[in-house]
């Protein structure tokens, strides 16, 4: 069977990405891209990489342009996919790659982005530990994914946050009101659109923060899943970084750890939940994540050790954050429910160097 797709935002960095891997899928047929500004162009002439799709022309996103797929995907600056997607027929597929539907506290979708809340749809990060172990029944988010008909996926900086640390609060291992996350991410994460501070001459061989002091709206996303994961209270500081190359997030994950528990456990906590996943993979002792490893790929890779001076478990995590952070867990998620095999067209390997 093949699935007839849309994909509004198809000229930003998150669309062009969801239509590179469905150009790959075997099950899909993308018939329709959708943009604003750019809207009557050949997609040829804006994505000369997307070359099976290049003869498709532009048109305006609009629930009219969206509707008669079986599946759309979302890749809308903030704000912009809510309005669209409550248009959208109840029997579509909808994937939505920006912010609207992620939160489910209207208070916090209120205090980070300021503007009414759209809702909340299952979240695609099949492979986060959604119940502490202590209850007996540790499930993981794909068994909410199953047969749905609206999806929200994920932050680039959550996915690997939340894969990084999961475990072990699941585990009841860690303290989950000490938790800090610091990283950095390739500037595609900020889009496109020409932003001073994104220019080669001040991005390039330069590092710099942004977002800091527990202002960047990634914070209660993170808060959500941790808290899901452990069952406890979360507070989470969270400090984002630019880094100097195009794609590519490097996660540093520290959390203190409960007395009494020993690097071993900690190890076994991550390969429990992870052993047989076939994205997220923890590498072998002393080998460290990199980002061109999983370049261009579906894969997370993460690394833990302990640190005993400081009682704290450091745990580094390298995803792609137009692939695994957006596109390719947004199209892993679309194989869950379409009752598809998850890994369906998403056999790239990292684009080294
Ligand atoms: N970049 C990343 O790493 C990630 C991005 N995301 C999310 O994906 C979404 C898109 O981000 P990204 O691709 O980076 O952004 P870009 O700026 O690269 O692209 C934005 C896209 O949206 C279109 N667009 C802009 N304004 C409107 C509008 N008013 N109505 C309809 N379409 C519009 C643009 O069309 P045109 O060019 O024709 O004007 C373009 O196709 C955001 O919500 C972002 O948060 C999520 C995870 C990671
Ligand atoms: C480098 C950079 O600017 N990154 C973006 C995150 C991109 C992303 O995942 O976020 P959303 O889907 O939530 O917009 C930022 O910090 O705003």
């Amino acid at each position: 069977m093949t699935f007839s797709v849309a994909v509004s935002g198809a000229t930003g960095y998150a669309g062009g990405e969801v239509l590179r891997l469905l150009s790959q899928h075997p099950q899909v047929d993308v018939t329709t891209v959708t943009a604003h500004s750019s809207a009557g162009t050949r997609l040829g002439e804006l994505a000369p990489n997307l070359r099976s799709l290049a003869d498709l022309t532009v048109q305006e996103t609009s629930p009219a342009t969206l509707s008669g797929h079986d599946v759309v995907f979302l890749a809308l600056p903030h704000g912009a996919s809510g309005p669209v997607a409550a248009e959208l027929p109840e029997g579509t597929l909808v994937i939505d790659a920006g912010a609207d539907h992620r939160l489910r506290d209207p208070d916090a979708w209120a205090r980070f982005y300021g503007t009414e809340h759209a809702g909340h749809w299952p979240y695609g990060l099949p492979e986060l530990i959604t119940a502490p172990f202590r209850t007996g029944s540790p499930t993981k988010q794909r068994e909410d994914l199953a047969g749905v008909s609206r999806i929200a996926v994920p932050g680039c900086y959550p996915t690997s946050a939340q894969l990084a640390l999961a475990p072990g609060l699941a585990a009841g291992l860690l303290d989950p009101e000490d938790i800090v996350i610091v990283a950095a991410s390739g500037t595609s994460g900020a889009g496109k659109a020409t932003k001073p501070h994104l220019m080669a001459s001040e991005a390039m061989s330069s590092m710099s923060p942004y977002g800091v002091g527990g202002v960047h709206r990634h914070t209660p996303e993170m808060e959500q899943g941790f808290g899901d994961a452990s069952g406890e209270s979360v507070s989470v500081s969270f400090t984002p970084t630019l880094a100097p190359m195009p794609r590519g997030i490097l996660t540093t994950a520290t959390a203190r750890i409960r007395p009494g528990t020993s690097e071993d456990d900690l190890r076994a906590a991550w390969d429990a939940a992870y052993d047989s996943e076939p994205f997220v993979h923890v590498l072998p002792e002393g080998q460290w994540p990199t980002t061109k490893s999983v370049q261009g790929s579906n894969h997370a890779v993460m690394q833990l050790a302990l640190d005993p001076h400081v009682g704290r478990v450091i745990v580094t995590c390298a995803i792609d954050n137009l692939a695994k952070g957006t596109a390719g867990g947004a199209v892993q998620s679309m194989n869950i429910a379409l009752g598809l095999p998850e890994t369906t067209g998403l056999d790239q390997e990292g684009l080294v160097p």
